[in-house]
């Protein structure tokens, strides 16, 4: 009645290649085209209460509406004219890049929707009704070829369901109850055998709702990092403000014209609208970079915050290891018999829907012939479930209390009630825990009082290529912590083999989120990987909270993350790319504002030599005319923005290297560069100016 998981090897290959495809259906293809799709948005966000997000490329408006205003009362100044297009053409390419960045999310939302078509549900008590109309807690019955209504987790039964919808994975996933594998997708379809849902969430609010949301950037919000920097640009904007309105007495003084549209021209060219264009591009393209690999940020400072993570918390069971933990033997104490050890494991299975009970039960009924005795449940028996706190799961009949569960909460239950741990079973419980093992220790109470009578072997397997992954996580300078319910012993045998940097055993739920705020207390930022029920408030108090799309709804409520592929370590690729957006962002508002500080300097001795022949020195540029020296910043600070949307959207490279060494190099690349271009720019756009007559 168990279905195992299906080994990993051949159809990880198959996802790999799978998201080699999708990575180069993306971020690769920037041209013309994407940018011609993307003018019909970009116009449309020429509304100005949709520029008030954005308070640089808000002023770039007000600017061009007041030039004009301006050049509609003297219609024969082309001048006026032909700057008032360069800073609406601004405002368009700024727009532009948020369109493009958001554009490319479109597609992927489409082939979601399809996904979302609607279906009817089959009710657990018999009734039909539209997929649109299931309450939260509705039970559904879904069967091989169904596509299943709702989110939820399976309540009932084992089945391999195809989520290629949502994961673009073709590989079956095995969904069951009990266990950490109980989370079922609305729009995914049942292959084999039938399960009961427990729907979790309304229609309307769904995974994939949620998921095309984010794709499209609707469910985008501002990062505390983003709100701040736009303070900054907006402070250094009113500081340009000022500088521009100081400079019209002065120039006044010294018998320059300089006019509204020339004041607004300087304006536009001093204050950072390379970054202010570029910024929210810069964000979206950091989400669209996780969703390309099967990774849903719910929110943008989760990604900001992956960026800075120092300490890298995952579960064992799940998430580490392949996660079906099943029984391989009993063994029985000195003068017992493992039958006996079987029949008392069974019958503390009976009611235990985690995939260790489940597969308790199984082997007892095949290998030791106890399928026939327990057909029937017992009358009258009361059935302990299993719970990470009490770690023990059992069963109380009349005359007799059965429990099994891990070692030192057995242990404690037998000495409770008098009872006393054989000696002899040290040896075994060691064996299996020193090989990873997890031992369950099998006891009873009854009229010759309380005993143990063995131990259960449950038997995982680590992961395949964990121990390099985690040597690059070491690289990156991010400590990794296992943390498991499991025993000490088992949870060193596992560490060692998997290769973390530490491990917490016996952690309760409390424990694991203690273990969070120690760190967080030390000024840590915190990951944190799980799957379980149990993970669910630790994955809640981590800073960057990634549950396994395999887990339980709980985990992927309370997470701020989900990946698609559940692959703990998806973490390293989660640091890259919020490294690299912080990366990405440091480096353009070190271009945008030393360009900007550079343009004055480049233009102001342009615009007083003619007046002040001592600024001539200064004139290092030799710009045809004041006015051309104007358009040309103007026309090279729109076109900065144009040519820097690839970047943006890329992102900057990002190697595994220290912090400074990174900051170092950004400052001298993109300070430098921000310092050099201008000039060279706006010499080459005055040179092909003066290529037209009359300028
Ligand atoms: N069905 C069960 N009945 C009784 N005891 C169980 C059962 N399942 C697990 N246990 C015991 O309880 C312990 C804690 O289980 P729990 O699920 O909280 O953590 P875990 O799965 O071992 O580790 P992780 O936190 O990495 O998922 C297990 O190590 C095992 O000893
Ligand atoms: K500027
Ligand atoms: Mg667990």
């Amino acid at each position: 009645m168990t279905a195992s998981a299906p080994a990993t090897p051949p159809h990880r290959r198959r996802s790999r290649a799978h998201h080699a495809a999708r990575r180069q259906a993306g971020p690769g293809s920037f041209g013309p085209a994407q940018l011609a799709a993307a003018l019909p948005d970009a116009l449309r966000k020429l509304d100005p209460r949709v520029l008030l997000s954005s308070p640089v490329i808000f002023v770039v408006w007000t600017g061009s509406v007041l030039t004009t205003v301006f050049s509609f009362a003297d219609p024969g100044d082309w001048f006026g004219w032909t700057i008032s297009a360069w800073l609406w053409l601004t405002v368009v390419f700024a727009n532009l890049a948020e369109a493009v960045a958001e554009g490319r999310g479109k597609a992927q939302a489409d082939t979601l929707r399809q996904a979302r078509t609607d279906t009817v549900a089959r009710k657990a008590d018999g009734s039909v009704v539209p997929g649109t109309e299931l309450r939260v807690g509705d039970l559904v019955v879904c069967e091989a070829g169904d596509v299943i209504p709702g989110d939820g987790d399976v309540a009932e039964g084992v089945a391999s369901v195809d989520e290629s919808a949502i994961t673009g994975e073709s590989a079956p996933v095995i969904r069951e109850s009990g266990g950490d594998r109980s989370a079922v997708t609305g729009g995914t379809r049942v292959l084999s055998d039938r399960i009961v849902v427990r729907i979790t969430t309304r229609p309307g609010e769904t995974f994939i709702d949620r998921m095309i949301g984010l794709v499209e950037g609707a469910a985008r919000q501002k990062t505390p990092n983003e709100i701040a920097l736009n303070i900054l640009l907006a402070s250094l904007t009113i500081v340009f403000l000022l500088a521009c309105a100081t400079l019209a007495p002065f120039a006044a003084y010294a018998g320059t014209r300089l006019t509204l549209v020339v004041l607004v021209a300087l304006l536009v060219c001093l204050i950072p609208t390379t970054i202010g264009a570029l910024l929210s591009a810069i964000g979206i393209a950091g989400m669209d970079r996780l969703v390309r690999r099967n990774v849903l940020a719910m929110s943008g400072r989760a990604v900001e915050a992956a960026g800075d993570v120092s300490t890298l918390l995952l579960d064992k069971t799940g998430t580490i290891t392949l996660g079906n933990r099943r029984a391989a033997g009993f063994v029985p104490v000195p003068g017992g018999t493992e039958a006996e050890v079987a029949e008392a494991a069974l019958l503390s299975s009976l009611a235990d829907e985690t995939p260790e009970g489940r597969s308790i039960v199984s082997l007892a009924e095949d290998a030791y012939g106890l399928g026939d005795r327990y057909r029937e449940r017992p009358e009258g028996a009361r059935w302990i479930a299993f719970s990470a706190q009490t770690r023990m799961s059992g069963v109380d009949l009349a005359g007799r209390r059965v429990r099994k569960g891990a070692a030192d909460a057995v242990t404690a239950w037998v000495g409770r009630l008098g009872g006393q741990v054989c000696e002899e079973l040290r040896e075994p419980v060691e064996r299996i825990a020193t090989a990873g093992g997890t031992p369950l220790l099998v006891a009873v109470e009854d009229e010759h009082g309380a005993r143990v009578l063995g131990v259960i072997h449950l038997k995982d397997v680590v992961k395949p290529g964990m121990s390099e992954r985690f040597a690059e996580l070491r690289r990156m300078g991010i400590r990794t912590i296992m943390i498991t319910g499991d025993n000490r012993m088992t949870a060193e045998a596992i560490a060692r083999e998997a290769g973390v940097d530490d491990f917490l055993a016996e952690a309760t739920p409390e424990d694991k989120m203690t273990l969070i705020k120690q760190e967080q207390a030390a000024g840590k930022l915190v990951a944190m990987t799980g799957d379980g029920t149990n993970d669910a408030p630790a994955l809640a108090q981590a800073d960057v909270g990634v549950a396994m799309n395999s887990g339980t709804s709980a985990a992927k409520e309370a997470g701020n993350m989900v990946d698609l592929d559940s692959d703990p370590t998806k973490l390293i690729e989660v640091v890259e790319i919020g490294k690299q957006l912080l990366i990405t962002r440091g480096a353009l508002t070190t271009f945008s504002v030393a360009n900007d500080v550079a343009k004055y300097f480049a233009i102001i001795p342009a615009l007083f030599a003619a007046v002040h022949p001592g600024l001539e020195k200064l004139n290092v540029m030799r710009l045809a005319s004041p006015d051309s020296a104007i358009l040309s910043a103007v026309v090279f600070n729109a076109l900065v923005i144009v040519a820097l949307v690839p970047l943006a959207l890329r992102g900057v490279a990002y190697r595994p290297a220290g912090a400074d060494r990174m900051l170092r190099r950004n400052l001298a690349v993109y300070g430098l560069g921000g310092l050099v271009a201008p000039f060279a720019g706006i010499k080459l756009i005055d040179l092909l100016l003066s290529l037209f007559p009359g300028l």
